[in-house]
């Protein structure tokens, strides 16, 4: 499930990995080259040349810089000058201290973040720059786009993982995987995850017959998931009655009821052509004299631009006023999947989503994008044919799965 996702990430990871490892192995060298100079004595620099030990307190270095800047042809080599620009990075990081000398080391002076590097190393940290991530980022970007996440939704994640890594000083533990791993985990999970319905607690917790309407287009898996959640709900504990309100299409009921027979449970059907509203109507009236926990409503299968077919949802949202409107559509069809979630939600409010085929998926971009996009959170993944092919949605489960090594 997946794979292909999972590689992509997989190769950013170790791109980005890569570029912190650099930057480590930088600061280090920068550490080793400078320590000795900051450790020298504070005797005066040589008159001559004018330079000055490069870790010298803020406030000689602030004051040498003021020389370097003053007098610059007072430096005789190459060496000297190089000596005070040196001193003037070292001004820059004095923090307002100096006047003058500081805005002119804080002109395009690279060495100024390079101490702060050096710094961070000492304190056994790493700073990952944005320039160094570009290229990282840029590849991730088109990972993402190629597994079929939504636009909108791969910026986020981009722009998280960036406010993550760049500029902020990292713990730089034991691997830098670790912290890039971090990054992205938090980037994915924040689009992924949604405040919204646990299916699992609205079963329990509204008032019994629960009434579950399912809605999406043709042939996505919305009666064989209405089959798998009826196997789901009784092996937690909870009774079921079917109602097909596919009466649009001939030979739902056949399909439906040959589930239910399977399944030993009851079905409520009309003829083709009818009132779907009175078929769920009457399975509600079923549910409450028999004592039946669910009411699991099926619908035909409709684009949102159908206007007919959407009205008679509207129809049974008011007259019924189901519990949950369940949006099935299957992982496979990507950003598809991902723009009919959003212009079904948009048209008759959802409560959250099932994508079926999942083991199908290598892409996994619906998975990633669906939540974010209906602002609704996945309720279910389809995994195959079997009545219990049927796994309860769990963003960090997945998470975890597509950073697995
Ligand atoms: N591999 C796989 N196949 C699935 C899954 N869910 C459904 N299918 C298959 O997808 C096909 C269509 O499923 P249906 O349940 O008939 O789809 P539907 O949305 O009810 O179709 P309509 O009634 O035409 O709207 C069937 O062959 C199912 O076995 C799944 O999670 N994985």
């Amino acid at each position: 499930m997946f794979d292909g996702l999972k590689d992509r990430l997989g190769k950013f990871r170790s791109d980005a990995e890569d570029v912190a490892e650099e930057n480590a192995e930088e600061v280090e060298e920068a550490e080793d080259e400078e320590t000795p100079e900051s450790e020298a004595p504070t005797e005066p620099a040589d008159a001559d040349t004018g330079e000055t030990p490069a870790e010298a307190d803020e406030s000689e270095a602030a004051e040498t810089a003021a020389e370097a800047e003053a007098e610059p042809e007072a430096s005789e080599s190459e060496a000297a000058s190089e000596a005070a620009e040196s001193a003037a990075s070292e001004a820059a990081e004095a923090d307002g201290e100096t006047d003058e000398p500081e805005s002119e080391a804080d002109s395009g002076s690279s060495r100024a973040g390079f101490a702060a590097r050096a710094k961070s190393a000492v304190r056994g940290r790493v700073v990952i720059d944005e320039e160094d991530l570009e290229d990282p980022l840029w590849e991730l970007e088109m990972a993402l786009l190629e597994s079929d996440v939504e636009m909108g939704v791969a910026q986020e994640i981009l722009d998280q993982i960036k406010a993550d890594l760049v500029g902020e000083e990292k713990k730089f533990t034991t691997s830098t995987d670790e912290v890039v791993r971090e990054a992205l985990k938090d980037a994915l999970l924040s689009v992924i995850s949604v405040d919204g319905v646990d299916f699992d607690d609205a079963i329990e917790q509204s008032e019994k017959p629960v009434v579950v309407i399912f809605t999406g287009v043709n042939g996505v898996g919305k009666t064989t998931s209405i089959a798998k959640l009826t196997k789901y709900l009784r092996d937690n504990g909870h009774s079921s009655v079917l109602a097909n309100g596919d009466t649009y299409r001939a030979g739902a009921n056949q399909q439906i009821e040959e589930h239910a027979a399977n399944l030993d449970v009851d079905i409520i059907t009309h003829e083709q052509g009818g009132d779907p509203t009175a078929v769920i109507y009457d399975a509600v009236e079923y549910a409450e004299a028999n004592d039946i926990d669910v009411v699991l409503g099926d619908t035909a299968g409709r684009l949102h631009t159908s206007d007919d077919l959407m009205q008679q949802l509207e129809k049974i949202g008011r007259v019924v006023d189901p519990d949950l409107t369940v949006f099935v559509d299957e992982a496979v069809a990507g950003q598809d999947a991902v723009n009919r979630a959003r212009e079904f939600n948009d048209a008759v409010p959802v409560d959250g989503s099932i994508l079926t085929k999942a083991d199908a998926d290598s892409q996994g971009g619906a998975a990633i994008s669906i939540a974010h996009v209906t602002g609704k959170p996945i309720f279910f993944l389809g995994t195959g044919q079997g009545y219990d092919d049927l796994v309860k949605f769990d963003p960090e489960a997945l998470v975890e799965d597509l950073l697995g090594d």
